[in-house]
Parts: structure tokens; sequence; C-alpha cells
């Protein structure tokens, strides 16, 4: 079996004996029954994630931040020159993104993935370079990639979330940097939901409304070129108008999920890669958290989809793994109610009558 068959064999639904034991230990917990509201179906999730209850704190985390470029950006749906995917990879290694502030500020780890930049970036300490390919092709004239191309990147998601894992690292969190890949999200998200292209096609970096209006028929035309619908194999899908940097993603969700970790979505990338990862093993959303909601029209459709809700919703629209990184407090305190909260017998509170 190759390692993508043998990731989605391993993912597994989740475990009903540890949600029912969440879902007991919560109402013994002194707070009134539910006070805790969306945390506590969180942790009810995440003890049936781990098969147990409490299930280990989600910590420490790792950020992986999987940049690349896009063929499509030649269709003019970005304002921003293509360069700046390689130069904002500097930036990371630098520490000098927001990704890297917030990483520092939640305490998580920062991993950066070159899996498709066009430019070969220079050498540098903390770059894991696992090109699949030079940037993807035009949507809109052929494939974005080949099957070989899309395999390697799925693959080298599923490595990275593996050696993660090994590591000791006990929750991932998705980050992306790729000029143009809103407009790819988008194709993806009408492919794997259905939605029109107009309902989620968006303002990416802030494009003005004739750059918005040239996305969407942009969206389409890569869509009837490609020929997708909802039964289309979702490697296909993700060849046809994907990204490297959405395959890369969506084998790390696989990976996390078959290595029973939570993994916390970004944002609209994210979001569209874990369609894919759905669609080729729909168990895998038991280990997905979605940290925010983007201000893109299209995360929510994805969102809605995949029947995830998200934590946090500050209106970002910056990708890199920052809306996730906001949410991990959240998913941390979730389960330290778990492991730290006294019952109403250990703490001498009376209950209700
Ligand atoms: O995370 C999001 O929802 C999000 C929304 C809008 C833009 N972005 C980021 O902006 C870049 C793509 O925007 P664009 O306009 O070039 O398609 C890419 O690097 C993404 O990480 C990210
Ligand atoms: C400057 C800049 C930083 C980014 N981070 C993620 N996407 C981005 C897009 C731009 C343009």
């Amino acid at each position: 079996m190759d390692l993508i068959a043998e990731t989605i064999a391993a993912i597994r639904p989740l475990d009903e004996a540890a949600m029912n034991a969440a879902r007991a230990h919560q109402d013994r917990l002194t707070k009134p029954r539910g006070a805790l509201g969306v945390l506590e179906e969180l942790s009810v999730r995440l003890s049936g994630l781990a098969g147990a209850c409490p299930p280990p704190m989600p910590e420490p985390a790792a950020v992986a931040v999987f940049a690349a470029d896009h063929g499509v950006h030649a269709q003019g749906v970005t304002p921003w020159p293509q360069e700046v995917t390689g130069q904002m990879v500097g930036n990371f290694l630098a520490g000098g993104a927001v990704v890297n502030a917030f990483a520092r500020q939640t305490g998580a780890d920062v991993r950066v993935i070159d899996v498709g930049v066009r430019t070969d970036l220079p050498a540098a300490d903390g770059l894991i370079v696992r090109k699949a390919a030079h940037g993807t092709a035009d949507m809109t004239l052929e494939p974005a990639m080949t099957d070989g191309q899309v395999r390697a990147a799925v693959g080298t998601g599923i490595e990275l979330a593996r050696d993660l894992v090994a590591d000791g690292h006990r929750c991932l969190v998705t980050g992306d940097m790729g000029i143009a890949n809103t407009t790819a999200s988008a194709a993806l998200i009408a492919a794997f939901t259905g939605r029109a292209p107009e309902n989620v096609t968006g303002y990416g970096t802030g494009v003005d409304e004739a750059t918005r209006t040239r996305k969407i028929e942009v969206v389409r035309a890569a869509l009837e070129r490609a020929g997708l619908d909802e039964r289309s194999d979702p490697l296909t899908v993700l060849a046809e108008v994907g990204g490297l940097e959405h395959a890369a993603i969506a084998g790390f969700i696989l990976g996390g999920a078959a290595a029973r970790v939570p993994v916390v979505l970004d944002g609209v990338i994210a979001g569209a890669a874990a369609l894919a990862a759905a669609a080729l093993a729909p168990d895998v959303r038991g280990a997905c958290v979605a940290g925010h909601r983007s201000a893109e029209p299209g995360h929510a459709a994805a969102l809605q989809h995949l029947e995830l809700r998200p934590l946090v919703d500050l209106e970002l629209r910056l990708g890199e793994g920052t809306g996730a990184l906001l949410a991990l407090p959240l998913v941390q305190s979730a389960v330290r109610v778990l492991h730290e909260v006294a019952t109403f017998d250990s703490a001498g509170v009376a209950d209700k009558a």
C-alpha cells in the first residue's frame, strides 16, 4: 500500500466510549452543566479522537506553513507579485511575520515548508525544501498539477505530520503562503461543495471589484475546462484546480488524523484542503478543529460542508496559520478543564437539587 492509502486506512471514527466518559465527567465538574458551551463539545470530541478521557493536553503545538506558487497568477487575479511568496518565506525564517509573533505568543513551534515556490530559495536553517514542482500550471489552460505532483505534495504533508508527532507534538496547526491561492481555494470549494463560483470567491488579500469579477470568471473557466463535479476523485480535483500547498495541507490533516492528534485549521486555504481530505477519508473531520472563520466567503461554505464550527471570528484574511494560532489557547483550555477542574464530590460543592 502506498503512503496515502495507508494513512487513509489508519483513520478511524471517534471513540464513543471515551466521548461518553468525557460527557459524564463534564457533568460532574464544579460548574453548571453545559456552562462551557462549545468548549465542552470540543473536549468531548478530542476525548473521542484520543480514545481516552482526559485526552493528552494538546501541547506542544507546531504550525506548519506550506508555501507554493500558482500558475493562475498569470490571469490577473491578485495585485501582488508572485515573488512575494518566496520573500515571505524569508520573513517566516527570520521570525518577522505575524505567524511568528502569534506562535511566540502561544508557544507553538513554526515549520516552514517549500512545497512549490516558483523560485529556488537560498538554503536556510529551518527551511524544509520538498518542492513537488516550481509552482502549479495555469488551471484555466491545463491541470494545475500532474498526478505525480499532487501525490508528492500530499505525501509531504503526511510525512511532516508524522515527524512532528514523533517529535512529541500533540497539536498540529495548518498554515499557508501562496500569492493567488484564494483563487485556487475558491475553485476547490466550488468543486467539492457544488456551490457557484460567485458565492465562494472573495477579495483575497483585498483586491478591487474588477479583480474579484475576473477571479469569478477564472474559477468558472477552470471548472468548465476540468469538467469536475461532486463525484470526481478528490486527488483529481486537487490536481486540476488546486495548489501544491492545498495538497500538502490535505496530507497534513490526514497525517494528524491518522495519528489521532488534533489539527487546528486556519482560513480558506485550509478549509479547501480539508474538503479534499474529508472527501478522501470522511472520518478525518473528527480530528479537525476550525480555528477561525476568515473573511473569504468560500471559507464559511467549506466549514458548513464539513459541519465544523469556527472558534474565532475576527474578519482575519491573512493566512500563514494566524487565525488557527489565535484559537490554540481555546483548544488547550477545553482539554485543561478535563484535567484540572474539581468535581462536586472532590471539592465538597453541593450539586443542584
Ligand atoms: O486565510 C485566509 O482565509 C486568507 C484570505 C485571504 C488571503 N490570504 C493569504 O493571502 C494570499 C492569497 O491572496 P490572493 O489575493 O493573492 O489570492 C495567501 O498568501 C494567503 O495566505 C489568506
Ligand atoms: C505581505 C503578504 C503577507 C502574507 N501572508 C500571507 N499571505 C500574504 C500576502 C501578502 C501580500
